[in-house]
């Protein structure tokens, strides 16, 4: 773990060079512009009147200076009081909280989708005000725009569908990808999520419905990382694209359903899906060179492999294998320290986790390589660390026994000798196999909702560690392996708990708090898409990835940590991915990947990674906050 975080952060001189915000609007068209009265930079327009006010990124509604309105041909078109951004903002959440009256359970919000429709709405006809409501209520909004309420969006999205948001290549456009690319109207896009929708969180096979997910992933990538959502230039950019590949569906109600939007066809196989997936990644590299693309929610048959296709040639990482391993890197390191353990104690821990999809087997791989470098690094430390986990799936304990075993997760598959003398053998039940490890951890990412009944808890209470952990990561809520109240109550309070969506946490009485931490991997892919964009790395190493889990894991203090704290609140969300990027943009340069981020080129990027103060606010000075610009017509 680096020391940064004891090192004072001294002002820096050199960050006078910086200041031009890297991803900032209005600084990208100084060179056109001259000072307004009010001492801001102006932003050229080639629209007015109506038009202006239907242009979600221009658009300030009531908030036009009656001078803008007058330049711009918009007087008589709002009403007269000019309302400032607090205002607006204001009136705004007077109308979204009067959902609030039956709205007290948090995520199990029965307002939820109401709530989601008003934001986007919002986002349809103001992206500015959009943006500074989701940042400035992100713990409130972020269950909404994201986990869980997205999952219901993704269900509901036929029904929801209003304007199209991002792109679709299908099955059909076999052939015109490359040309299709081109409808995009930006010369420049910094980050792509994609999803086939075969997996979207624990809800299955939605099709073309899987959009959402990919949507409020980007949501995050702006609110939390400041990738600017769109840029005003000489040309409009629209830097981030949601994408959505529609190879069809095995979902045998949306096929039946006529109202269904995607291709009611089942999903290409084999040959034939990787090359759609082929064709779409050189349609967006031949357009985008520099794009970054996120996989989002593959079936675990391809998520593995097309990371594998991609990683070495592509600026690519699959959230789902990757992010999700780092996020759990860092929760399990925290889970020691509650302990009062030191975190080199980790490859001591026994783990039994429960799902051997993408994720799962995404988090033992990644711990297994932790587990190894704290052990020295060796090739004996690695093929011991693999003793540390047990691997249970659909069909009980993985063992060598097992038939067609997914390649996947042999590495972990337990020997069937050993196994029997631990009173285990092939198939063992999850209750079973809590019962005769008495893990320190118990992970969950089988997206089975109560998988970890009363019996699997109550087995859990004979635990060797004195607090152990139990992660139920699977997502939405209701696919939430246990409740915190369910850990709470049977487990008893000497526990450490996180779940991958959020849940409010346990009053245990006397003062006690149950906290019931959101291991949800929001906490790192922002920092890694903005710190892989800011370095300009040629593509995302594990190296970058593991760098990114250690800051997060050290960003929470050992006082938070040993009140069972292992993740920080969503509210610091901005300054989390500040951190993470930053520790990707150093990695990225001591690997010798990064080649630079526009006027900032590969040297003088190691030497800002010289000065950790420095690498910090070369990051926070490129995110992109959401302000409105002054307005000036130019005829087009
Ligand atoms: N918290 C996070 O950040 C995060 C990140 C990624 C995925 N997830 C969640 O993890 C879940 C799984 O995702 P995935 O991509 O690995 O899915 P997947 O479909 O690829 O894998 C699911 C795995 O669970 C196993 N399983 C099913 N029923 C089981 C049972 N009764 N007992 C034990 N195992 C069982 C399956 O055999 C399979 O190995 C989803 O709910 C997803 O939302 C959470
Ligand atoms: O989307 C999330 O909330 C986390 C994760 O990517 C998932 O698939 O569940
Ligand atoms: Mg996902």
């Amino acid at each position: 773990m680096s020391n940064f975080y004891n090192q004072t952060r001294a002002a820096s001189s050199l960050m006078g060079r910086f200041k031009r915000s890297l991803i900032n609007p209005t600084a990208v068209t100084r060179a056109r512009c001259f000072t307004t009265a009010e001492g801001h930079r102006p932003t050229l327009v080639h629209k007015r009147s109506l038009d202006i006010l239907h242009d979600p990124w221009f658009n300030k509604g009531t908030a036009f200076s009656m001078t803008e309105r007058d330049r711009l041909d918009l007087r008589g078109l709002l009403p007269p009081n000019v309302m400032s951004s607090e205002q607006q903002i204001e009136r705004f959440m007077v109308d979204l909280k009067r959902l609030e009256v039956q709205a007290r359970d948090g995520p199990s919000d029965p307002n939820a989708l109401a709530k989601w429709r008003i934001l986007n709405r919002l986002h349809d006809r103001n992206e500015t005000m959009y943006y500074k409501v989701l940042i400035a209520n992100i713990e409130e909004y972020a269950p909404i725009v994201y986990t869980p309420t997205v999952g219901l969006v993704c269900q509901n999205y036929s029904g929801l569908f209003r304007r199209p948001r991002g792109m679709y290549f299908s099955a059909e456009d076999r052939g015109e990808m490359m040309s299709m690319v081109y409808n995009w109207p930006a010369d420049q896009v910094d980050m792509i999520v994609v999803t086939d929708g075969s997996r979207i969180l624990g809800l299955g096979d939605l099709g073309v419905q899987g959009i959402g997910i990919a949507i409020g992933k980007l949501d995050l990538y702006v609110a939390a990382a400041g990738i600017n959502p769109q840029r005003v230039c000489y040309s409009f950019s629209y830097l981030v694209l949601p994408v959505m590949i529609d190879v069809g569906t095995n979902n045998e109600k949306l096929l039946k359903n006529p109202l269904y939007l995607g291709l009611q066809q089942h999903r290409l196989d084999g040959d034939e899906y990787i090359a759609v997936i082929d064709e779409f990644m050189e349609a967006v590299f031949t357009r985008w060179p520099n794009v970054i693309v996120q996989f989002e929610d593959f079936q675990s048959k391809w998520a593995f492999k097309l990371l594998q296709r991609y990683r070495n040639a592509h600026r690519m990482f699959n959230d789902d294998v990757q992010g999700t391993a780092g996020v759990a890197i860092a929760g399990l390191l925290g889970a020691v320290r509650a302990q009062g353990r030191p975190m080199i104690d980790f490859p001591k821990q026994k783990i039994v986790v429960a799902g051997a999809g993408s994720a799962g087997i995404g988090v033992v791989n990644a711990a297994r390589k932790t587990m190894a470098r704290m052990l020295g690094n060796t090739e004996h430390a690695f093929d011991s660390a693999k003793s540390q986990f047990w691997v249970v799936d659909a069909n009980g304990l993985i063992t060598d026994e097992r038939e067609n075993i997914d390649p996947d997760a042999l590495p972990f598959a337990r020997n069937t000798n050993e196994a029997g003398r631990q009173g285990l053998r092939e198939g063992s039940s999850l209750v079973e196999v809590v019962r005769q490890v008495r893990p320190d951890v118990l992970l969950g990412l089988s997206g089975v909702g109560g998988l970890f009944s009363k019996e699997v808890l109550e087995a859990l209470k004979g635990s060797t560690s004195a607090k152990p952990a139990i992660f139920a990561m699977s997502n939405p809520t209701k696919n939430a392996e246990c409740t915190p109240e369910e850990a709470f109550s049977i487990v008893g309070d000497n526990i450490i708990f996180a779940s991958g969506s959020p849940f409010r946490d346990v009053d245990l009485g006397n003062g006690q708090i149950g906290h019931s931490n959101q291991g949800n991997n929001m906490y790192l892919f922002p920092g890694i898409g903005l710190g892989t964009l800011l370095s300009g790395s040629r593509i995302i190493s594990d190296g970058m990835l593991q760098a990114a889990a250690e800051r997060l894991a050290a960003y929470i203090t050992e006082d938070e940590v040993l009140k069972g704290m292992i993740f920080p609140p969503i509210s610091k969300i901005r300054d989390i991915t500040k951190e993470v990027a930053a520790a990707v943009v150093k990695e990225a340069v001591e690997e010798d990947l990064a080649e630079g981020y526009r006027d900032i080129d590969a040297r003088e990027l190691q030497k800002i990674c010289q000065n950790e103060e420095e690498v910090l606010e070369y990051v926070e000075n490129s995110m992109w906050s959401p302000e409105y610009p002054t307005l000036v017509y130019k005829r087009g």
